[in-house]
């Protein structure tokens, strides 16, 4: 019995030992291979094995680069898992790489759980396309430039109004703007590109908004620890499945869009909108069109909507800077004016051009904008930067340079006055920058017209809008404040009711 016990033993110790072995084997050889993965000459930090620097930007990784660049030099090197890239720091820098390199950094890496799980069914967005011809025809058809956004003002007319309308029936006018806010954006992008609108009743609001946070999240590197680490990747593993289950819910509402579409060509009604034209087009094939209608869900909304959440919250913070506003679209429009501003007025107020301009610069809400990859070979600080190396854009630590602006951390529009042509780094910068630049910032600035001749804002507690210790989350690639709510006062609701002809 004891010889029995014994000989079970010894080959329960041999099995454990041969698991060891076989375990020590594939650690070292993944650490080599993973360690030869690094770009010679550019300096960085270590990082843990197998998982690289990952660990350590669990914070506002942004804020982690900007502190690292201190010691590695304006572009330096990090890890994730496997995946090497070089992050990219200061003003001078992004200069130099992003717009002296444009052509080399015209693509999109390439990431398994978005590009291989997600995208597989409907495809992927602009923003995440490598480079490829059917990309550059993509981007030529999608209509985003000056003169289309011309052709946009009734619906940015309509969305801005009812956002206003919406926050003065809101009960006591006090509210969390978040949802008003988040229909306001898909409505206009819904209604560019498919003719409809959305209520807030729709259930397919919230389908949406929920479902493409998701999405945009999985995409986050810095985030999905499978993208990077290749031996996490099973087809059981949590963020599989929950990559699957939004492809399929991403798929039902394209399909519904669609379809609804369809059902009103075919009786003959349907609206004039960017999925129409193109499906009237002989040169458009089915990738194209869905490439370009992904692009309109997903692209705009979120950066657009946490840029205009920070800054509701922080002018609620600030009557100072409310005032100095309102006072200067009174000047601009003339006197005692009560209105709404005009929609064809694009940046005519200087005062509220350079607010804007502020508020992305504080808050930037695409802190690390969006990773890139390079499809040519270029040096920088005599330093090789190979074919297919990924590059982040540190915008975040770009807007707060210390060498273009003195006081960065201070929140201060009149420095666009004094500078109006200083760099501004959240649209990214380079070939593949924001597309929806045009269309972003005549909403921006109808927007704020509105807002602040409309109401004041006050909150009776004091709300944390700090760029860094008021984030929601750490997590998402395009940050937001914690929800919140402020009061909406309208300035004069008499003349406001009739502005909005109530
Ligand atoms: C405040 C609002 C917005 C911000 C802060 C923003 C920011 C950005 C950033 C950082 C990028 C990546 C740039 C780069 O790689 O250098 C980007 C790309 C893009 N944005 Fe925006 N965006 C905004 C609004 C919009 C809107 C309203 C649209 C229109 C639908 C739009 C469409 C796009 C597209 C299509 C791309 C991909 C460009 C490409 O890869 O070729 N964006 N945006």
């Amino acid at each position: 019995m004891f010889g029995e016990i014994s000989y079970q033993l010894n080959s329960s110790s041999a099995a454990f030992i041969l698991l060891l072995v076989w375990v020590t084997i594939f650690y070292a050889s993944y650490e080599t291979k993973r360690k030869a993965l690094r770009i010679p000459q550019f300096n960085g930090p270590a990082g843990w094995p197998v998982f690289g620097n990952l660990w350590d930007i669990q914070g506002s990784s942004a804020q982690q680069f900007r502190i690292w660049s201190k010691s590695y030099g304006d572009v330096f090197q990090m890890q994730l898992g496997n995946i090497p890239v070089l992050v990219v720091n200061s003003a001078s820098a992004a200069k130099a790489v992003f717009s002296g390199h444009s052509n080399a950094l015209c693509s999109r890496p390439v990431f398994f759980t978005f590009h291989k799980l997600i995208s597989k069914t409907a495809g992927v967005t602009m923003g995440t396309a490598p480079s490829s011809k059917a990309l550059n025809k993509g981007r030529k058809d999608t209509p985003l430039g000056k003169p289309a956004v011309r052709t946009y003002l009734k619906c940015l007319d309509i969305e801005t109004r009812t956002f206003i309308d919406q926050c003065l029936s809101a009960a006591n006018n006090r509210l969390d703007p978040l949802r008003l806010l988040q229909r306001m954006s898909l409505s206009l992008d819904l209604t560019l590109c498919w003719g409809r609108r959305i209520s807030l009743q729709d259930p397919l609001l919230a389908e949406i908004v929920k479902v493409e946070h998701e999405i945009v999240n999985m995409r986050n590197t810095l985030t999905n620890v499978q993208d990077c680490v290749p031996v996490l990747r099973f087809p059981w593993s949590p963020t599989t499945k929950k990559a699957l289950m939004l492809r399929q819910r991403r798929d039902t509402y394209f399909a519904q869009l669609n379809n609804e579409l369809n059902e009103k060509i075919l009786k003959g009604v349907a609206p004039s909108c960017i999925r129409a034209d193109l499906l009237g087009r002989d040169d458009v094939d089915e990738e194209e069109l869905n490439l370009v209608c992904l692009t309109f869900i997903s692209a705009g909304m979120a950066p657009t909507v946490a840029t205009l959440q920070w800054s509701l919250a922080f002018l609620s913070q600030r009557p100072d800077i409310q005032a100095t506003a309102f006072n200067s679209i009174r000047e601009h429009y003339g006197g005692d004016y009560k209105g709404l501003g005009d929609i064809d007025d694009d940046q005519g107020c200087a005062y509220i051009v350079a607010l804007i301009k502020e508020c992305l610069r504080y808050f930037t809400v695409a802190r690390n904008s969006l990773p890139r990859s390079t499809v040519k070979e270029f040096s920088y600080e005599g330093k090789i930067v190979p074919v297919g190396t990924t590059i982040f854009l540190n915008a975040w630590a770009c807007n707060m340079d210390e060498n273009i602006w003195s006081n960065p951390s201070t929140f201060e529009p009149k420095r666009w006055i004094e500078k109006p042509d200083a760099p501004l780094f959240t649209y990214g910068l380079g070939s593949r920058s924001c597309s929806g630049v045009s269309l972003a910032n005549r909403f921006l600035y109808i927007f704020f017209v509105r807002l602040i001749s409309a109401f004041e804002l006050h909150s009776s507690v004091g709300l944390d809008v700090d760029p860094i210790t008021g984030c929601k989350s750490y997590e998402d690639l395009v940050t937001s404040i914690k929800r919140y709510q402020v009061n909406f006062r309208a300035r004069d609701e008499f003349a406001l009711r009739e502005a909005l002809g109530r």
